[in-house]
């Protein structure tokens, strides 16, 4: 019978557990703070007001006995940590160092009384120990003051105290003062600190802000005109940081070594600043620019641009005015994934199978070991002499039959290994989270605010990658493998790193349901687009943007916003002569195009214009491109529109074809789904498979939140303004798409043959004589010379106008193409841009250019 109870018993403790275990995170903390609150109550109701129980006496002892005088606290001590633990879940690494701080306060009070009352031992009995300091009193005092006497223990326990409470309220000693100025400050209203939290992963960041009609990035001015609000700047040290101890909070070994790099790295800028600030000071230049307080060694912190002088004649320098503190979201928004495994049970088990495999089709070839990654295992297997690679390779079937996984990969080699590769999905799949991916050593090695996380890699190893070197990128993949995901990580990991003065975002979301979570956000500079036709007059905006920041960039003399932005912030670039011009920093602009499918359906030709004059030269003018779509065939990314994008992420797709078109090779078919990933950067010669990086929806929320409570948008009016409207001539009707594809092959062609034309646009010889006396009209090519070709009027270098002008395009025509030419051909920042595409090369080509220089193709 006992026994029966017994198992009665465990089975439901089991299940009780059991559904612990299953219970939302949410809860279970919840649990905890409450079963904290119970105790604290208990405890207070014997320590505080002696209501003993039976069980009175037993916690008397207990709470007594290990606390002394000191537990008349606990209650106390209880209560908050519950209360703390409800407030602010999420932040679970504070909570622990708050945790640090009051044991580290907590056994110097303990130690301090129970040296106080003499020292009793509980030899002598216990009572007299519970009236002192308890058993860690008693513990902590007693070796102190026998090998050290108590005029040491004592300074040494106070100490100890004042270290914890220096931890709890994560103020580092050489902050003590400034925090201490600036909490009378507040309390004496003498300075609007203004509203930011003090969050402890977050970071200060002084931007103006205000509502100009042309709104402008501003950095600090060192000497600057007070604010548009009358507001004063916050005292660089009075400013919230990102404290030192936090930075170094809960981290060990290599990770602890390199925060403590970022800290001597901060101190060194903070001293550079100070320095930089005196000899301003001294010189009192007011347009040079001095990075803003303790500029930013740490990623967190941002240098702005200097003061304003007059108004904005241009629209494309959003500006934030009046004195705002703006801070970027703390890392520990971002919840910890599970520690990564490097091997498990499972991993044995593919091993053996591999071995038994081999052994059957008597293969000489040994599994060596293999390399586990979130998704995937990747098993090396090395051949014995005279073994030919295609034995393995041609058992893939075999091999997926004996793992039971129909997901099998081979590499042969493994670059830069001689093994082959087998990649075999894992049964126990783990899931990358974005903030570990965050704040991963290879996320922290760059401060530039374009760098996103991705994922993990095959072999465990983070993956990020830096947006603006990309310096486009081509999302594609079936429907669920991932690739909305990818997009919300990218847009988080742009809000955790930057703030707006440094990246703007165009969203088009035309299926409206993916991004609307981002409506509002600071870094926005239109509402989100959701409507196609819209979307296509959105991307001849960011065209004109492109051309407006290219005509600014060539005026003052730079070839790259980076370029310009840092003789900005130099205080380097002067306004011209007579100018009213206020000259600040460019942005990033990223734009981001969720379903291009949906775009390409509604205006392809448009579209494609534009996403190729943007491609072909948006990477001087900080404007990159991220295109998603779940549908990669030929019609949607066009060959114009894959020679123009050269980065590539694949997740899974539905078919080999589908994969073809994205990376130019197979692969993305065989993935797994759910985030797996082949990432192809541009340059790269093989695509890396990748886990990417997963971010829940109350993480977007709480960053979300955090970005849009401390600044409003400021929309730029011109991106959402119809361009003018358009007007095809009549004659043209229905054949404009293949009048602009005719114009396009003659002028790049400099060829005027109808013969030509009726090739390559595969039509009937009536339409082809109708398209060349259409552009005889127009004067793009001249009259009929019989059977000899045409003479062509225009030069390639004048193709955008032209096609502009077909168009019915009456805004101005593209920046002129010399001045086009001058960025793509001579810029030495751009060494890597993409081929400019022209899907039409006709062999005449041969005859008049000789000579070829070839780059690595795909
Ligand atoms: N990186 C990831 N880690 C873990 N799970 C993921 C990841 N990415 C996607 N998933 C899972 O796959 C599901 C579908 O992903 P997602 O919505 O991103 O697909 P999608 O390709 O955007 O699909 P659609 O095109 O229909 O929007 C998610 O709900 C999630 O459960």
């Amino acid at each position: 019978m006992w026994m029966g109870c017994a198992h009665l018993l465990g089975g439901t403790a089991r299940r009780v557990g059991q559904g612990a275990r299953d219970l939302d995170p949410a809860h279970r903390r919840d649990g905890i703070a409450f079963t904290l609150l119970a105790v604290a109550i208990v405890v207070a109701a014997r320590e505080w007001w002696g209501l003993s129980g039976s069980a009175g006496d037993a916690i008397h002892d207990v709470v007594a006995g290990t606390f002394g005088q000191v537990g008349v606290a606990v209650p106390v001590a209880l209560l908050a940590t519950a209360v703390r633990l409800m407030r602010h879940p999420e932040l679970a690494q504070a909570n622990s160092r708050i945790g640090i701080g009051f044991s580290a306060i907590g056994l110097a009070a303990c130690g301090g009384i129970h040296l106080e009352a003499g020292l009793p031992a509980p030899a002598d009995g216990f009572g007299p120990v519970q009236a002192a300091g308890g058993v860690i009193g008693y513990l902590v005092a007693t070796p102190l003051e026998s090998l050290l006497t108590a005029w040491v223990a004592v300074p040494l326990l106070v100490l100890l105290a004042f270290f914890g409470v220096l931890v709890v309220t994560a103020t580092p000693v050489h902050q003590i003062v400034p925090r201490l100025r600036a909490g009378y400050d507040r309390l004496t209203g003498n300075q609007r600190v203004l509203d930011a939290p003090l969050d402890p992963g977050g970071a200060p960041l002084v931007i103006h802000a205000g509502h100009s009609a042309l709104p402008e990035i501003e950095a600090p001015p060192k000497k600057k005109p007070r604010g548009r609000l009358g507001l004063r700047k916050p005292r660089a040290e009075t400013a919230p940081d990102l404290s030192d101890t936090e930075l170094l909070d809960g981290y060990e070994g290599d990770e602890a070594f390199e925060r403590a790099a970022i800290v001597a790295a901060r101190e060194e800028a903070e001293r550079e600043a100070a320095e930089a600030e005196a000899a301003a000071q001294a010189d009192a230049t007011p347009t040079s620019a001095v990075p803003a307080a303790g500029a930013p060694a740490a990623a967190a912190r941002r240098p702005l641009a200097p003061p304003p002088t007059a108004p904005v004649p241009r629209g494309e320098q959003p500006m934030l005015e009046g004195d705002v503190l703006y801070t970027l979201p703390s890392e520990e928004v971002l919840a910890k994934g599970a520690p990564h495994k490097v091997r498990s049970a499972a991993n044995d088990r593919v091993v053996e199978a591999l071995t038994t495999v081999l052994d059957q089709f008597e293969i000489d070839a040994q599994v060596t070991g293999f390399t586990r990654g979130p998704t995937v295992t990747r098993y090396e297997v090395e051949l014995g002499p005279a073994v030919k690679v295609e034995r393995v390779t041609a058992l893939s079937k075999n091999i997926a039959y004996a793992v039971a996984s129909a997901d099998v990969r081979i590499l042969s080699p493994i670059p830069g290994k001689s093994a082959i590769g087998i990649e075999i999905p894992n049964t126990d799949r783990e899931t990358v989270s974005l903030g570990d991916v965050l704040r991963s050593s290879a996320a922290r090695r760059s401060e530039h605010p374009m760098v996103i996380g991705v994922g993990k890699d095959v072999e465990g190893g983070y993956v990020v990658a830096n947006l603006a070197k990309m310096p486009h990128l081509l999302v594609a993949g079936a429907t669920g493998a991932g690739k909305s995901s990818f997009v919300n990580s990218m847009i988080v990991s742009v809000l955790m790193r930057s703030t707006p003065d440094e990246v703007r975002m165009v969203l088009v979301d035309p299926k409206r349901v993916e991004l609307t979570i981002y409506e509002g956000i600071p870094h926005l500079i239109t509402p989100i687009i959701t409507n196609p036709k819209k979307a296509a007059e959105a991307l001849e905006w960011v065209v004109r943007e492109m051309e407006a920041r290219y005509d600014d960039l060539a005026m003052f003399g730079f070839k790259h916003v980076d370029d310009f932005n840092t003789a900005v912030r130099a205080g380097k670039v002067k306004p011209l002569p007579g100018s009213e011009r206020k000259i600040a920093t460019y942005p990033y602009l990223l734009v981001i195009v969720d379903e291009l499918a949906d775009l390409m359906m509604v205006a392809p030709r448009d579209v494609e214009a534009s996403i190729q004059r943007i491609t072909q030269l948006a990477r001087a003018a900080g404007i990159h491109l991220v295109l998603a779509t779940q549908r990669p065939s030929v019609d949607v990314v066009t060959g114009l529109i894959k020679a123009n994008v050269p980065s590539r992420l694949a997740f899974a797709t539905s078919s080999l074809t589908d994969s073809r078109v994205v990376l130019d090779q197979p692969g993305a078919e065989k993935l797994i789904g759910q985030g797996d990933a082949l990432f192809l950067p541009m340059g790269a010669a093989k695509p890396m498979r990748t886990q990417g990086a997963w971010v829940s929806e109350s993480e977007i929320h709480a960053v979300v939140e955090h970005v849009k409570k401390q600044l409003k948008p400021s929309y730029r009016e011109d991106v959402a303004v119809t361009v003018a409207k358009k007007q095809v001539d009549e004659d043209i009707g229905d054949d404009l798409d293949l009048l602009l594809q005719a114009a396009e092959l003659v002028v790049t062609t400099q060829f005027g043959s109808t013969s030509m034309l009726q090739r390559k646009l595969r039509v009937g010889f009536a339409k082809a004589g109708r398209l060349m006396d259409l552009l005889e009209s127009r004067e793009i090519v001249g009259p009929s010379e019989g059977s000899k070709a045409r003479e062509v009027l225009v030069q390639p270098d004048d193709l955008p106008g032209t096609l502009a002008m077909l168009r019915g395009d009456h805004s101005e025509p593209a920046a002129s193409a010399p001045d086009a030419d001058r960025y793509a051909s001579t810029d030495g920042a751009m060494p890597g841009d993409p081929p400019v595409a022209t899907d039409y090369h006709d062999d005449a080509d041969d005859e008049v250019d000789p000579g070829r220089l070839g780059f690595g193709t795909r």
